[in-house]
Parts: C-alpha cells; sequence; structure tokens
C-alpha cells in the first residue's frame, strides 16, 4: 500500500500521533505499507496545496491523523482536488464525533488491523455555502463554543475546556433571542431557536445520540432546532438528548431532507461552525452529496 498520513501534532491530548512511529513501523514490517509519505500540520498549513500533490500519484489510502477540525481541513482538500482515494480518520481530537460513530480505533492495535483489513465504505459528503463538512453543521447557542475555545487549552484540559467554555457562555446566550427561517422540501419554518445542527452522523458534541435517526448513507440531512423556551424546559431538552428522546420533546423540531436553506433573521454574521471550524454566515445553502466520500471503518461497522 501506499498510503500519505496527514497529522496535526496539537490535536487533542497527542497520544495517537505519539504512537503513530509504532504504528508505521509495524505495518512496513509485516509488508502492508510500502511507500509512507507523512507530513504534520501547521497553524497555517496549505490543506489544499498539500494534497493537490496527490493526483496522479497512485495513493491506495490518505490518512488522516486528528481532530473533527483537521479531518475537515483534509475532506474539503480532497473534494476541492477531486481526490478520489480513500480516507481513515484517525481520531486524536477532544469530542471526535465522527470517529466514534465509525468505530474507529485508537489504539495501536485497532489502528494496525483496519489498515491491514481496509474495508471501505462509501458515506454522504455536506456542504453548506462553499464548505465542505462530514458530520455536523451548527449555529446559535453553544454552537460557537468549538470555535472560540483555543488550541491550547484544548490539549491541556480535553474536553473539560469545551465545558469551562460553555459555562462562561451559556448565561449570556440564554437572554438572545435568534430568529430562523428554514425552507426544505417545499416547506418554510420561522422560529426563534437557541441552536441548530445540521447532522450526516448521529453524533455531535459529545452526544452520540443528537440525530437517532441519521444515517451516514442516506442521502439526507437530519436537522434539530431546539427552540427557544425557559431556560428550565431548555435543561429538560438537553437531558434528554443522552438518550435521544429529545426528538419527541415540544420543544425541538427534527426533520430529514436532501435539501435545506438556512437564514437567521435578526442577527447579522452570526457564525455557523462545521466540524468544529468556522463555516461562513448566514444565508446558509446545504447541499448532501449521497455516498461520495470513500473512508476505511471498521469490520464491526454495521451502520
Ligand atoms: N501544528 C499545529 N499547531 C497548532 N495548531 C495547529 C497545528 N496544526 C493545525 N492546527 C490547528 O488545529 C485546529 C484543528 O484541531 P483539531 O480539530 O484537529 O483538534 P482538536 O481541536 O483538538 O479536536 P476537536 O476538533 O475534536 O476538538 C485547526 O484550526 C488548525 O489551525
Amino acid at each position: 500500500m501506499k498510503v500519505k498520513i496527514i497529522n496535526n501534532p496539537s490535536s487533542g491530548t497527542q497520544t495517537l500521533q505519539k504512537n503513530l512511529e509504532i504504528i508505521i513501523g509495524r505495518l512496513i514490517l509485516d509488508n502492508t505499507l510500502k511507500e509512507v509519505d507523512k507530513v504534520d500540520t501547521t497553524i497555517d498549513f496549505d490543506y489544499y496545496g498539500e494534497v493537490s500533490k496527490m493526483k496522479d500519484q497512485n495513493y491506495d489510502l490518505l490518512i488522516i491523523v486528528g481532530g473533527d477540525g483537521t479531518v475537515n481541513n483534509v475532506i474539503n482538500a480532497v473534494a476541492k482536488n477531486d481526490i478520489d482515494v480513500p480516507l481513515l480518520i484517525l481520531p486524536a481530537g477532544t469530542v471526535n464525533d465522527l470517529g466514534k460513530y465509525l468505530n474507529l480505533p485508537t489504539s495501536i492495535e485497532g489502528v494496525c488491523s483496519i489498515i491491514k483489513n481496509n474495508t471501505v465504505k462509501e458515506i454522504d459528503l455536506c456542504k453548506v455555502n462553499d464548505k465542505y463538512f462530514i458530520n455536523v453543521a451548527a449555529s446559535g447557542l453553544l454552537a460557537d463554543i468549538a470555535i472560540k475555545t483555543p488550541v491550547k487549552s484544548k490539549t491541556a484540559f480535553g474536553s473539560f475546556a469545551y465545558y469551562a467554555q460553555g459555562i462562561k457562555e451559556v448565561p449570556k446566550q440564554l437572554f438572545e433571542t435568534l430568529k430562523f427561517k428554514f425552507e426544505y422540501d417545499n416547506e418554510v419554518l420561522e422560529t426563534e431557536a437557541l441552536l441548530f445542527l445540521v447532522l450526516n452522523s448521529k453524533s455531535a458534541g459529545g452526544f452520540s445520540n443528537f440525530a437517532p435517526k441519521a444515517d451516514i448513507t442516506d442521502g439526507l440531512f437530519d436537522v434539530c432546532i431546539i427552540k427557544k423556551s425557559y431556560p428550565l424546559n431548555t435543561a429538560g431538552v438537553f437531558l434528554k438528548i443522552f438518550s435521544g428522546e429529545h426528538i419527541n420533546d415540544p420543544n425541538v423540531v427534527y426533520l430529514q431532507a436532501d435539501n435545506l436553506k438556512v437564514d437567521c433573521l435578526n442577527k447579522e454574521n452570526l457564525l455557523i461552525d462545521v466540524d468544529g471550524e468556522h463555516g461562513g454566515t448566514f444565508p446558509a445553502t446545504f447541499e448532501i452529496k449521497k455516498k461520495a466520500l470513500k473512508v476505511i471503518v471498521g469490520v464491526n461497522d454495521k451502520k
């Protein structure tokens, strides 16, 4: 196998990155890997330029080592360069929603065996305006926390940094009212909302059941809108997210669609977060390309 590795040395707690040399060494020794081309990212890394070097080079696999943000940067470069090489995501971030959903390994043994098994699955690729995403786009209350938490504090404290930032932000944001307009399948919905998410997989923000009906191969977005309500009701909604029961709560709108436009009617320059990275502002047009991305999954992946 000829592989390219794009590694973010700063993602998460850096455990997987430290084991990379051992993993590569083992796979070279048993002849699984014939050629390995590894590059470490930097803060201002040129993902597009790096991925464009893969054209016509007969790579068998592109391995991404990093958190959701790194994965997002690489898949944008892959899609925009029209690269058709299967991707292996090695989850090394703070939250790793997609990694958990796809049962991707983090141990040395697990990573070696998933590469040897080389089981390819085609998954949907999502886009909002000109930015691709693989797992989730979100906006409103809490959605910008992933963006605001500095990389350094994420590394030092792992997911605790998310909660610390969250606690600081929530009281202020609960008094805000955001009014959104959703257009999908000839329907129009205008509502005051705290937060909405557009999901490809089931998992977001560390909640593995945010979109309990989602299937990453069905060509549909799962949209979860958490409506503005009394703080106690909102707290109830968040508790139900653990079990997936929130989708039946009167303060939640849950829908599936293959097309979606969203506008924020009362706040300019509200950010959209895509897979933990900046995804621009409103109005937002969402597109989904069914099974447009090849990824390696664990042999026990049943989704
Ligand atoms: N060498 C580096 N040093 C510091 N920051 C980097 C480096 N390489 C990339 N980055 C930054 O890391 C960010 C992406 O981090 P990533 O999402 O992979 O990890 P994380 O934030 O720890 O995980 P998660 O997104 O799951 O929370 C990008 O915004 C990118 O600019």
